[in-house]
């Protein structure tokens, strides 16, 4: 299992007001498979979520993936750690749906070709073959979302980190995709607003005003939450 070390990291971020602290000083270290970030809105999930593969840089501190430093090592870093929007037109690019899983190979299959029979093989195993040569744009959300998140795994991450990937998403599609994302042998970073997907991790950690304020089991964790709220 992958380890996700954060020592003393803090955030601050620029605002026309200037920089504003959005994380305080967070020490974890998170090696259990499935991880729930939980909390209200504007707490802080996100950022904690995208500090783990570089998309918002420590302030300071440093964020450490199976030992590579984020700041020092962040393509290698980038990597290992795949990341999933809440909303997938993030990250769906190309035209086609087959093209846009072939974007996500370029580095792993170099022949356009063999490219392209992975892609698809990739699509077969998500169940998406036959939306291949439709646009991205005709798909359902859910058709997107899973879409998405094939590309991501198909790069092999050694960490997946979902971010609110099923706040879109109705309640079968919520399903379809948590049940993949549940399925993954890969550690899994959860930023979710579903309690449900949250009780099924191992570790939830409660994140609200920029700070960690409940870190254990999920139920606890869960429980603490909705006495809050
Ligand atoms: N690029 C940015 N520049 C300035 N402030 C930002 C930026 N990104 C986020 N923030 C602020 O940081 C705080 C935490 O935001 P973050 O997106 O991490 O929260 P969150 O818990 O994921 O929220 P939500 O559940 O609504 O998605 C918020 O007050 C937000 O306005």
């Amino acid at each position: 299992m992958s380890r996700v070390e954060l020592h003393d990291v803090t955030v601050r971020l620029p605002t026309v007001d200037g920089d504003v602290p959005v994380l305080e000083a967070t020490t974890l270290d998170l090696t259990e498979q499935r991880i729930a970030l939980i909390g209200p809105n504007g707490s802080g999930k996100s950022t904690l979520a995208r500090l783990v593969n570089g998309l918002v840089a420590a302030t300071t501190g440093r964020v450490v993936v199976d030992g590579l430093d984020v700041a020092r090592d962040g393509a290698a870093v980038r990597r290992r750690v795949g990341f999933c929007f809440t909303d997938p037109a993030a990250q769906l690019v190309m035209p086609t749906v087959i093209e846009d899983v072939a974007l996500s190979l370029r580095r792993h299959v170099r022949d356009k070709a063999e490219r392209r029979r992975a892609a698809l093989d990739v699509l077969e195993s998500h169940g998406l073959a036959a939306l291949a040569d439709r646009s991205v744009h005709s798909l359902s959300g859910g058709q997107r979302q899973l879409l998405a998140l094939a590309g991501v795994l198909a790069t092999g991450p050694s960490v997946l980190v979902a971010d609110e990937p099923t706040t879109l998403l109705d309640l079968r599609n919520t399903r379809t995709v948590a049940d993949l994302l549940f399925s993954l042998t890969q550690q899994l970073l959860l930023v979710t607003h579903d309690l449900e997907l949250a009780l099924r991790c191992e570790r939830a950690l409660l994140v609200d005003g920029g700070r960690v304020v409940a870190d254990g089991s999920p139920d606890d964790v869960v429980a603490h939450y909705r006495e809050r709220a």
